[in-house]
Formats: structure tokens, sequence, C-alpha cells
């Protein structure tokens, strides 16, 4: 796969020590680079706050590689991609150590993608050094990770910085989950097969559960976890978009403006959760010492750099609702958690029971029907339904079954790309279709903050919870 070859382009890594550049960009880009996606001549200059030799640092990144993916690493392909990162350490704080990063650039025409890999309080001071050294040109374009502030009032703030340095059209604001393979097949599931189409709606289904568990914890990031909390870290951007995706109506035409008006009318279409339904509606967490595969891990307070008063939830439910004609009355359960038993993000839709159960002599309760995505880690499609067990007497016997539709077996697939690989492709093709919209922001940020102040308000109880909790 040849992408973009005859241009020019250079990577700058804002947050090059950070645990999403090492669990997440670099495992990408030595994908990219193994198939093919990269040029040969662009840099990926790295910055961090430390001050390490470009040697040391190359070395720390092959043993966090090693440390992430789990398929050998090609020597080959890693020295490749090792030639074009160039460390450098720059305070962010003075502006004049900017100067730094721009003796590393050789071509100013050059087409230059920077990525905010660090937390957004820090993205102004990030965007004036850019522009000081005129890297805010219109061959600029920045990927602004989430989350961008903590509440409506300070991304705007944030984003207004922003503004100032950076046209709309130059911003790329990154949800990875709209980069797994799974999360665009979504739309092709939904609005291809007649099956599903006309049946998403409250006469057919009974609730939606989106469930994305993890089996890590904060992983030493507690100075930027304890300060967001799990419902920002993660509802606030990858459950409330799986949650458009999976609510919003069929656009008119699948391109991206039209997708986007869909899925703001689902966030705006979203029930507040107000001093009265706080409590019934939502259940916060925090993970306490367990067991995981056998190790014991440590609490959440335990953990390096912990503050042991801390109240932040590392485990958050939501009951949402979705005032509409389509989905009034169906329950949307938002589920996500740090240290549970296994990683799993999954999406399950319970349909209603049919009115009558005709066999009830054979069979006394008559299960849901379930259509269950798995997300990741393993990509499937499943479908439970009642089967009569064959026999020859022609006995009714009932048994709920499960069709499956297993993603690497069926495409005789042994890896399937990570969402990272597929974003960074879009950004350097120039395309915003799997990015988030300015307002989907706003609007999710709206709930979201309505949920936090009635928590803060009604001092709602955190419940504690042993690491490895299966759920
Ligand atoms: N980790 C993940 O899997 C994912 C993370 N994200 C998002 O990525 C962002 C970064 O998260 P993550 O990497 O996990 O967090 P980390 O805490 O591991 O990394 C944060 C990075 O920001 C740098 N940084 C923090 N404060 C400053 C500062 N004042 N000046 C300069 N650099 C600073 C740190 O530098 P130093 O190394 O010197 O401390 C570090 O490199 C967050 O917004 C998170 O939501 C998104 C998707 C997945
Ligand atoms: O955005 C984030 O996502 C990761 C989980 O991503 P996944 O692709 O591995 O499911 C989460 O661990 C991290 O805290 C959060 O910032």
């Amino acid at each position: 796969m040849k992408i973009f070859k005859n241009k020019f382009y250079d990577f700058l890594i804002f947050g090059a020590n950070g645990d999403l550049t090492k669990r997440k960009l670099l495992p990408a880009l030595y994908n990219l680079e193994k198939n093919n996606c990269l040029n040969n001549n662009e840099n990926i200059i790295c910055i961090g706050r430390i001050n390490l030799s470009n040697k040391k640092y190359i070395n720390n990144m092959y043993k966090s590689l090693i440390n992430f993916v789990d398929y050998k690493i090609d020597i080959k392909i890693w020295k490749k991609l090792s030639k074009k990162l160039l460390f450098i350490n720059v305070n962010i704080n003075n502006i004049k150590e900017f100067i730094k990063i721009k003796k590393l650039i050789n071509n100013y025409d050059k087409i230059i993608i920077s990525y905010f890999a660090v937390p957004s309080n820090i993205f102004e001071n990030i965007c004036k050094g850019l522009s000081y050294i005129n890297l805010n040109h219109k061959n600029v374009r920045i990927i602004v990770e989430k989350p961008i502030g903590n509440s409506l009032n300070t991304f705007k703030i944030i984003n207004n910085k922003i503004n100032k340095f950076f046209k709309e059209k130059q911003i790329f604001y990154i949800d990875h989950y709209l980069g797994k393979e799974m999360v665009l097949n979504l739309f092709i599931l939904r609005f291809s097969n007649i099956l599903f189409l006309n049946i998403w709606n409250n006469n057919f289904i009974e609730s939606i559960h989106i469930n994305v568990y993890e089996k890590i914890g904060i992983e030493g990031r507690w100075n930027y976890f304890d300060k967001i909390g799990q419902t920002r870290d993660m509802v606030q951007n990858h459950l409330l978009q799986l949650l458009t995706i999976i609510a919003m109506k069929p656009p008119n035409i699948f391109n991206s403006k039209n997708i986007k008006k869909e899925k703001i009318k689902i966030l705006k279409s979203l029930r507040k959760i107000n001093i009265y339904s706080i409590k019934k509606n939502t259940i916060k967490g925090q993970y306490i010492n367990g067991i995981i595969e056998n190790k014991k891990v440590p609490g959440y307070l335990e953990e390096l750099d912990s503050n042991v008063n801390s109240k932040t939830e590392t485990f958050v439910s939501i009951r949402a609702y979705i005032d509409n004609f389509q989905w009034m009355g169906v329950p949307f359960y938002l589920n996500t958690g740090k240290r549970l038993i296994n990683k799993k993000s999954e999406i399950i839709i319970y349909f209603k029971k049919p009115a009558v159960n005709l066999f009830k002599k054979y069979i006394n309760y008559l299960p849901n029907n379930k259509l269950i995505i798995n997300l990741q880690p393993k990509e499937s499609i499943n479908i439970n339904i009642i089967n009569k067990i064959p026999n020859l007497n022609h006995k009714l016997i009932l048994k709920e079954i499960n069709l499956k539709f297993d993603y690497k077996k069926i495409f005789n697939y042994k890896y399937i790309y990570d969402s990272y690989e597929c974003l960074l492709l879009e950004v350097i093709n120039n395309r915003k279709y799997l990015f988030v919209d300015k307002k989907e922001i706003e609007l999710s940020w709206l709930w979201i903050d309505n949920i936090i102040n009635f928590w803060k308000i009604n001092n709602q109880k955190l419940y504690k919870y042993h690491s490895g909790l299966s759920l």
C-alpha cells in the first residue's frame, strides 16, 4: 500500500515519553512502516521534557514497543523507522526553546503533522511555540487528543486559544474509537442490512448496553488521570461517540457532513440527568487492590504518586435516554471501568420478546434475542436466537444458540490494523470523516458536566471494587 509517496511531510509528537506515544502511536508508526505507508524522507520529531540522547530514546522506545505489542518485531523495519526518530527536549513554557524544533525541519513548505499527545492544559503553549517558529502555516495540521478541557467551559477556552493560531480545517480532533474497524463496520451493519434497518427502534429494541472494560489500571498516569476520572477520560468521548453511531438515523448521503449532522441530533436529544435522576441513573466506583492474571495488583489509592484521599472514579455506569420518537423509553447503558478482569469493548442490543410465548410448555422463559458486537479485542458479531434441538421423535426441546461471525476467521486476517494506524493515514491524506466535530465535543461536555456537577452536589457515593472484578 503506497500512500502519499510523493509528498514530503514530517511528524512532531509532543508527549513523546508518555503512555499514548508508547502504547499506541509508536506501534501504529511501526505498522505503517511495515506496510510501506510512510515515506523514506520524513522525520518523526519526538518532543519531551527530560534530557535524553537520541540513542537512549530510541533504545527506550524499542523496549516499550516490545512490551506493548503481541507480535514479533522485525528488526529491519524497526531500524528503518528508528532512523526517522529524532528526540529533543523542549521546555514548552519557554517559547524560545521551540527554535530547537525549527532547526530540525529542513523544508518549511512540507506538510507538518503535529500530534498533541499531552494533557490539554498545555495545548496553548504548544500552539504559541509553534506559531513563534512559523509552524502554523497552511500546510501544518494538528492532531489534538481528548479530553479537551475538563468541562464545556474549559473546552471553549482551550479551543479558542487553539483557534488563535490554527484554522478549523487544520485541526483534527481525534477520538481513536472512530478508527476501530468494528466501529466503522457499525455504519455498514446498520445501514446496509434491511434485517436491522427496520427494527432499529423502540418497537423492537428493549435496551442497549455499551461496555468498555479495561484490564489496565492508570499505568503511572496519576497526574493526568486523577484530575480527569473515567467519565471524562472515556464517556465524554469514546462511549458517547459509540452511542451516537448506534442511535443515529441513516444520513441522506454517506459523507462526513451528513453523518455529523445526524450524530449531533442524537447528542441534542440526550435526556439531561438532573438532581432527581442522578442517583438512580448513575453509579461510580474506584478500584482497590486485587488479583489479575494470578498477580496481586495495587488499588487506585496505592498507585505511584497517588493522593490517598482521592475520590476520582475509575468505573462509571450511566443509564441514558434519548428523547426522540425512535428511542423514547429505551435505556442506553454506558459502562466503563479500569482494572477489570478482561479487556473487552462491546455493544449489546437486547431485542424485545415476542408478545406471546407459544412454546411455554417447552420453555418457560423465552430469552431476548441479542445482537452482540465485539469491538475488541476479538472482533466479532454474534446473534443469539432460540432454536430447536434436532431429535428423531420431534420433541420440542428449545435452546438458545449463538450465530457467530468471527472477523479474523472469516476474512482470514491474522492482524486487524489498529485505529491509530488508520487515523494517522487519514490525517496524512487530509480526510476528516473519522474525526470529531467541535459541536459534538461541546454537546458531549454539556451532558457530562451536568452529571459531574450533580455528583458533587449530591455527594454521590463512590463504591469500591476489587481489581479483577468480572462483569
Ligand atoms: N494512554 C492512552 O492509551 C491514551 C491516551 N489518550 C490521551 O492522550 C493524552 C496523553 O495521555 P497519556 O500519554 O496517556 O498520559 P501520560 O501522563 O502518560 O503522558 C502525558 C505526556 O504529556 C507530557 N506532559 C505533561 N505535562 C506536561 C507539561 N506541563 N509540559 C510538557 N509536557 C507535559 C508528559 O511528559 P513527561 O513524559 O515528561 O512527563 C507525557 O509525555 C491524554 O489526553 C489522554 O486522554 C488518548 C487515547 C489513549
Ligand atoms: O482514551 C483512552 O483510551 C484508552 C483505552 O483505549 P483502547 O483502545 O485500548 O480501548 C484508555 O486506557 C485511556 O485511559 C484513555 O485515555
